[in-house]
């Protein structure tokens, strides 16, 4: 195979899947001869979810993935729940047939009363406690099958999710995926519970008309031909209810968007003293819901009115035909009951049907978003390199340099803007390399392209660790190698021991005590009433910028990572503070098998660096030591330190 070629997904078994919607920029990569290309054969594989041609078989789909996992699940269950359901809505037009032949034993005297009508009590008894368990195994196994159900998705959900690309999340909101998970999850596990009761809704109007057939198909055929008209003013209710419905949920979420925005900008509200113009704009989208409101009790009375006054126009007109076949003798008066209930009975187990239906479709239509986040499969560049090679390059990380040989990157979300032009610049392993430049540069984008947070295009430059494209190793092979600081340090709700023993799970409470020692932390984490136990609450909200600082920087010690990477890491702190982090960093960039990458905002900082490169427009526009930085006149770099050193004397 000629270096370079790419191979369709038909025909390439790759090792790890690569994922790349870049078919433009492919179709204009010239592979470029290069000596570190010929080291391993290699493919390069793309990889596109197929576009679902027809919602309606996505839906079937999805449904059909839907029960082959909820069987897998929990086959015993669900199977024993349908025969419940089945059987429960048998049960109950059945009772028609002892109505009927009760009635007819009334007319059979004093004395037939007495010897017989206790044998009909106890079959309606009988068929009480049947449908009494019935129900119990109906409602409980379809409840307890839409809660392992739920559970099995949530968990799907969450794992895929975590693992697609972080471009993925800069075009999805990540509230919405929040939500999808709570309200797309709840709606399928409602959508299964109501499945029992449709199933056994079907049930009892297939039996209801069967049991109406065999006892009077005169009535019963005329009963069946109104059926429509019930059916046509229940689904007329229906889609008015409906229709309400939604208009009023779509209105109370333009209302609800407040109290979410206010509340989770709580402080900033305060600050400006808003919390009365925010519960004015509040109660002020809730008038839209009133209104809504309003109309749609009236319809409902109005609908629910016309839908009575046609059932009771059937019930008229049945029994005057039934009455007349009672007169003709052709019917007797309890079969006359007998298919009267239970053709009513087998219409109103339609009419619950047809109610319970939009809810199972409204799990399947959910089922549909769903799993399309759980077979979503993460989008990003690999080049696969032979297994032997590759279990090479998993054993051995970082041992000469990493470089960036003439790279152009723009992100997903905006391609025509050029972030990095044409980068190029090498970072010899063991050392530390700094990055200054105006805001916007592109510093932080050169962190995120090492931490293979978005990946270069082919044909735009390469990223190279010790002469192996980047690209050879796949995101976690690199990511784990990897201590990322960063300017805004993230922590979990959580203790201060979780949250360090996040650079490293297997850590024991030593490791984790000395990560913090050396990163400063040690000493006020004592101070703390609960100490490593403390909870550093909503994202660490109650620790300072500089407690989280070092506990971020706690948890890349514990990582003790070859490649790390430092973000502004003392740039939002006081001096104190400062000093103190920047203490820490200086421990950890000691190390002599470390290689750091390192942005500050405050020169001093990397003043020690051994190199340093000046960026501006995404294009580097200086490189060298400090003291060659300094030594030239005019340079950018001179300049921008001159300029600190000015403000920071004023
Ligand atoms: N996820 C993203 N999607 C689209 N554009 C982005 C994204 N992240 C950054 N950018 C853009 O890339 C450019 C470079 O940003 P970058 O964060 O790399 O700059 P920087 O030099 O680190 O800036 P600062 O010093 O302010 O952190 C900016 O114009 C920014 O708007």
């Amino acid at each position: 195979m000629d270096e370079g070629e790419v191979l369709a997904p038909s025909t390439a078994d790759a090792i790890v899947p690569v994922f790349l919607d870049r078919k433009n920029s492919l179709e204009n990569e010239q592979p470029k001869e290069e000596s570190w290309r010929s080291k391993v054969a290699r493919r390069i594989m793309f990889w596109k979810s197929a576009p679902n041609s027809d919602k309606q078989s996505a839906n079937l789909h999805s449904f059909r993935k839907l029960i082959a996992m909820e069987f897998r699940g929990s086959p015993f269950i669900l199977s024993f729940g349908l025969l419940a359901a089945i059987l429960e809505g048998a049960v109950l037009p059945s009772f028609a047939i002892i109505f009927g032949k009760n009635f007819n034993l009334f007319t059979e005297g004093a004395h037939a009363i007495q010897s017989t009508t206790w044998k009909y009590s106890l079959a309606f008894f009988a068929l009480g406690v049947g449908v009494n368990i019935l129900a119990y195994i109906r409602v409980s196994t379809f409840g307890v099958a839409s809660e392992k159900l739920a559970k099995n998705l949530r968990t799907a959900a969450f794992s895929s999710l975590v693992k697609q690309e972080v471009s993925f999340f800069d075009v999805q909101k990540s509230g919405e995926l929040a939500n999808r998970l709570s309200s797309d999850v709840s709606l399928i596990q409602t959508g299964l519970a109501k499945a029992g009761q449709y199933i056994m809704n079907v049930s009892q109007c297939v039996v209801g008309v069967i049991i109406g057939l065999a006892f009077g198909p005169a009535l019963a055929g005329v009963l069946i031909a109104l059926s429509p008209l019930i059916a046509l003013s229940g689904a007329v209710e229906m889609m008015q209810l409906s229709g309400s419905v939604k208009k009023g949920s779509e209105a109370y979420n333009i209302a609800g968007s407040v109290v979410s925005e206010t509340l989770s900008n709580i402080r900033t509200t305060k600050a400006f003293c808003a919390e009365d113009y925010e519960a004015s704009r509040y109660k002020e989208r809730l008038g839209p819901v009133y209104k809504t409101g309003v109309v749609k009790y009236n319809k409902e009375g109005l609908f629910l009115g016309f839908s009575m006054l046609t059932i009771y126009s059937v019930y008229a007109l049945a029994f005057w035909w039934g009455g007349t076949l009672i007169a003709r003798h052709s019917l007797n008066s309890g079969d006359m009951l007998t298919v009267f209930f239970s053709v009513v009975i087998g219409f109103v187990g339609l009419g619950q049907a047809a109610q319970v239906w939009p809810d199972v479709t409204k799990g399947i239509s959910a089922s549909e978003t769903l799993f399309e986040i759980i077979s979503r499969q993460p989008i990003y560049r690999q080049i696969c390199a032979l297994p032997e090679e590759k279990e090479n390059a998993q054993s051995i990380f970082l041992e000469h340099s990493i470089e960036f040989d003439h790279v152009c990157f723009a992100y997903p979300t905006r391609k025509d803007a050029i972030i990095l032009k044409d980068f190029s610049m090498t970072i010899p392993a063991g050392k530390t390399v700094a990055l200054v430049g105006p805001s916007g540069s592109g510093k932080s984008t050169i962190v995120s392209l090492l931490a293979r947070f978005y990946d270069v295009e082919p044909g735009n430059g390469e990223i190279r660790i010790d002469s192996r494209s980047i690209y050879e190793y796949t995101p976690e092979q690199i990511r784990a190698n990897i201590g990322l600081v960063s300017q805004e340090p993230v922590l979990f709700s959580g203790t201060i021991e979780d949250n360090i023993r996040y650079g490293n799970r297997e850590a024991t409470i030593e490791q984790i005590q000395a990560a913090a020692k050396a990163s400063n932390a040690h000493n006020f984490i004592m101070n703390l009433p609960d100490k490593y136990q403390t909870q550093v609450g909503d994202r660490g909200i109650q620790l300072s910028g500089g407690q989280k600082q070092r506990i971020a920087i706690a948890r890349a010690i514990l990582k003790d990572p070859r490649l790390l990477l430092l973000d502004e890491a003392t740039s939002a702190l006081d001096a104190e503070s400062e000093s103190l982090v920047q203490e820490a960093l200086d421990r950890l960039m000691e190390d002599s098998k470390r290689t750091t990458v390192v942005i500050a905002h405050r020169l001093t900082t990397v003043r020690n660096a051994f190199l340093i490169a000046v960026l501006e427009n995404g294009v580097l526009v200086e490189a060298g030591n400090h003291d060659t930085l300094m030594s030239k006149k005019d340079g950018i770099y001179r300049n921008l330190v001159h300029r600190q050193v000015f403000s920071d004397k004023q």
